[in-house]
């Protein structure tokens, strides 16, 4: 990273092929910090995606992601990629192949983590940040060990001055914990300064979220080397990202933007799941319900879809981490609030498995139960956290015999189909070649006989039984 003072501000500009590094001014006479090198350290389903995009719309930066696995990094570099995402692959090969005549390659992977930190301007953490699992907190807290343990590697590989990126999702004053191992082990004379920029994109539309964000938060300290770095990151994104787009604030309010917006948002599921259980007592339709409610501008249209419950690497844990930092600071009312949020969800799968039990005459025993879809929503491979794993863990309690339609393509033709109600009798004619007896006896949880369940149904998982 260079500081220079004579190249003009180009925050607005559009990258291309023969661009320039992007310089942006500085907040003082310290001068502008010219973005050449990045460096992502997590090659998962944030930094991997991430990274082709930056590198994608930034050709003249050179993006290097590192993982200590190295299975990950040699699939990234293959043409089987280690995620599944619509469009990623163009996204990727671009950068990571170059185009002959016109473009040389830009996005690099590799597992020589201690080379990519020491020649990087800007290093990314984009590493897990998963539920505690023992210790204080453990069940509710966020485990930033592998953050600690990124950083640390940092402040010993580091010989020049670098700008840290908090890409994960973290507690609120993360940064202040960073910036304290970065003081005690870096070198003498090398400069770190922390940003907050938490990634919002959903798996399943990565890509396009990652084009085009509703916001780019960056937060800093408000000091000129901290808004110096907030415009060196602000200047990355400004490649393809509307300047308005781009909102700078204080590091404690953009780390907690990023836990209350998923707090929000997994809120809005519990709520219409609650609503739900309401209208199947009274022959509502939980699906009018959410569009009537949803024409009103205050509340709107998004996330209020009934499901069997929300899954995926990211609501449970980052409201179980605002209910332990509520919790933390004495605050018990507002950790049971959000509590609520995540028990009204497992309430749900529950209840789902009950009507399942319920509609094949109260006993499973023996009962063949195929479930199509594993993956936590549609367009992912992903099962983490996937509702599909706790309802066939209560089949299988049953002592039902259940399995799972594996095949990806299978998988993703069926939840195309299942995300639209009218498409439910498609879902059908979408499962597997079987036999005409098999066919005579085999129901689809009565999905399409009992509206309830029908409406109720997750956008992907689907119960069969013979
Ligand atoms: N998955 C999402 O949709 C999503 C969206 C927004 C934010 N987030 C947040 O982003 C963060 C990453 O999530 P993810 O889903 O990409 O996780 P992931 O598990 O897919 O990837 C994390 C990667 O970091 C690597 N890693 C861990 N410690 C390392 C170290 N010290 N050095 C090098 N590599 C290391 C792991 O090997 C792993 O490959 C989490 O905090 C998550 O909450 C995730
Ligand atoms: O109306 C809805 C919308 C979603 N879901 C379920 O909720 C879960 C999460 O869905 P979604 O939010 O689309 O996917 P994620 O990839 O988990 O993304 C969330 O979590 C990410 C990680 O923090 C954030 O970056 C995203 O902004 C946030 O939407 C899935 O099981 C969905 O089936 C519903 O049940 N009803």
């Amino acid at each position: 990273m260079s500081s220079t003072s004579t190249v003009p501000s180009r925050v607005n500009g559009q990258a291309g092929p023969q661009n320039p590094a992007l310089v942006v001014r500085g907040s003082d006479n310290l001068g502008e910090l010219k973005v050449k090198k990045i460096c992502c350290i997590g090659a998962g389903y944030v930094g991997g995606p991430t990274c082709a995009v930056i590198a994608n719309k930034n050709p003249s930066i050179a993006v290097t992601v590192v993982d200590l696995n190295a299975n990950r990094i040699a699939a990234w570099q293959s043409d089987n990629l280690p995620i599944y995402e619509p469009n990623l692959f163009e996204t990727v090969t671009v950068p990571r192949d170059g185009i002959k005549g016109s473009r040389e390659p830009n996005l690099f992977f590799t597992t020589d983590v201690d080379k990519a930190i020491a020649d990087a301007d800007i290093i990314f953490l984009s590493v897990n940040t998963p539920t505690k699992v023992a210790g204080q907190g453990a069940g509710l807290a966020l485990d930033i060990g592998y953050l600690e343990a990124a950083t640390r590697t940092i402040a010993r590989c580091a010989t020049s001055d670098k700008i840290i990126v908090e890409k994960s999702t973290v507690p609120c004053r993360t940064a202040e914990s960073l910036r304290d191992i970065l003081a005690a082990n870096g070198k003498p004379g090398v400069r770190f300064d922390v940003l907050s920029n938490p990634e919002f994109l959903a798996e399943g539309t990565t890509i396009s979220d990652l084009l085009y964000p509703d916001r780019i938060l960056i937060g800093s300290l408000m000091d000129v080397h901290g808004q110096r770095a907030a415009a060196a990151l602000a200047s990355v994104y400004a490649a393809w990202v509307p300047r308005a787009r781009i909102i700078t604030m204080n590091l404690w309010s953009s780390e907690l933007s990023k836990i209350s917006a998923n707090a929000l948002l997994a809120q809005r599921i519990s709520s219409i799941n609650a609503l739900s259980a309401v209208c199947e007592a009274t022959g509502a339709n939980v699906s009018e319900i959410a569009y009537a409610v949803g024409l009103d501008k205050r509340i709107g249209p998004h996330m209020l879809k009934s499901s069997v419950g929300f899954g995926g690497s990211c609501f449970k844990k980052d409201v179980l981490g605002l209910v332990y930092l509520s919790e933390s600071l004495h605050l018990p009312e507002v950790a049971a609030y959000w509590k609520a949020v995540v028990d009204i969800n497992e309430w749900q799968k529950d209840r789902f498995t009950r009507r399942v039990i319920s509609s094949l005459y109260n006993t499973l025993m023996n009962k063949r139960i195929a479930v199509f879809g594993f993956a936590y929503k549609k367009n992912t491979g992903d099962t983490r956290e996937s509702a599909a794993i706790s309802v066939v863990n209560h089949l299988v309690a049953e002592r039902a015999k259940s399995f799972v339609a594996r095949r990806m393509r299978a998988d993703c033709q069926i939840n195309h189909a299942e995300s639209n109600p009218a498409n439910a009798n498609h879902v059908h004619r979408q499962k597997p070649a079987r036999s005409a007896k098999t066919k005579k006896n085999m129901h689809v949880a009565k999905t399409s006989r009992n509206p309830t369940l029908k409406h109720n149904l997750p956008s992907a998982v689907m119960v069969a039984a013979t």
